[in-house]
């Protein structure tokens, strides 16, 4: 897990001899260095054999998905593999991109928790179970079931555009951790995607993750994910809001009574 930043920075923390005449010891967060003005991962938080190889396993599993629609006989699945690959690159992708110093193998986020993997053994398991047993996940039978479809696959795209934009809008002042201190580089975001919503990345997450069980046809998922979701996000934001609060006092309370969340009964 990643450290609060503590005021000194991680640079000192992991090259205590001597720094090189270029470092000018900013502390940019909790992991990453600057070298001559620019910011850079923490090497010994970002393994780069693992990193390549969860690359070539998210690309394999988009590929062969791809490969292999023509003779699955359940196409959502393979789109829905597809979905959750490129949702874990671009969490790594984006991290890297528009927040170096915070980056680390963590990034791709496949370790969130024994209920995250669960959701998702959950619902790989019903979809394939269903569609073995009952024909209507696979041939659509009704408008609805293809109108359940068509729905997860715009929340899909829609939710995913929503996250990803609001992790590259927010820049240095996200952190997949809620901060409990406040770091040097961290400033409120209002503008973009967050004039908007007041929680993007939260919004953009809870509708994808919806979308990928009604596109899957996934009607116990569903169920359960809206549940298990919507309790997560509702005490987490509770939780974020109490910091926020304390970094950035009267802005922050202005900007939460003009800007709302967008998660039903989330205020
Ligand atoms: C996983 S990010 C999620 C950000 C935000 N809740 C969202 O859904 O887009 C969590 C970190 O973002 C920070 N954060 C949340 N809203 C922010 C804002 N409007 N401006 C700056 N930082 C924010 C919190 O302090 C927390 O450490």
């Amino acid at each position: 897990m990643i450290e609060p930043g503590s005021g000194i920075s991680s640079y000192q923390k992991s090259h205590r001899s001597s720094p090189p005449q270029d470092y000018d010891g900013s502390d940019v967060g909790d992991v990453g260095v600057i070298i001559k003005g620019r910011v850079y991962p923490y090497i010994e938080k970002n393994p780069l054999d693992l990193i390549s190889l969860t690359g070539f396993a998210l690309g394999g599993t988009v590929g062969l998905s791809i490969g292999l629609l023509p003779c699955s006989f359940f196409k959502n699945f393979n789109i829905y593999l597809v979905a959750v690959s490129v949702f874990h690159f671009l969490e790594f992708y984006t991290t890297a991109k528009y927040n170096p110093g915070k980056v680390t193998s963590d990034s791709f986020l496949f370790n969130n928790g024994k209920a995250y993997a669960f959701s998702f053994v959950f619902a790989v398991s019903e979809a394939l179970l269903e569609s073995l047993f009952f024909g209507w996940k696979t041939s659509f039978p009704t408008w609805y079931h293809t109108s359940a479809a068509i729905l997860g696959l715009i929340l899909m795209f829609l939710g995913q555009y929503i996250r990803t934009s609001a992790m590259i809008t927010a820049g240095r002042s996200f952190s997949h951790q809620v901060k409990t201190s406040q770091n040097p580089d961290h400033v409120l975001i209002t503008t973009g995607i967050y004039a908007h919503l007041r929680h993007p990345s939260y919004f953009g997450y809870f509708w994808w993750a919806l979308g990928t069980q009604l596109w899957l046809l996934n009607p116990v998922s569903f169920a359960v994910f809206a549940y298990v979701l919507w309790r997560f996000f509702h005490s987490r934001i509770q939780y974020e809001e109490r910091y926020l609060n304390d970094f950035f006092g009267e802005e922050y309370t202005k900007y939460t009574q003009r800007v709302a969340v967008g998660i039903p009964f989330i205020n």
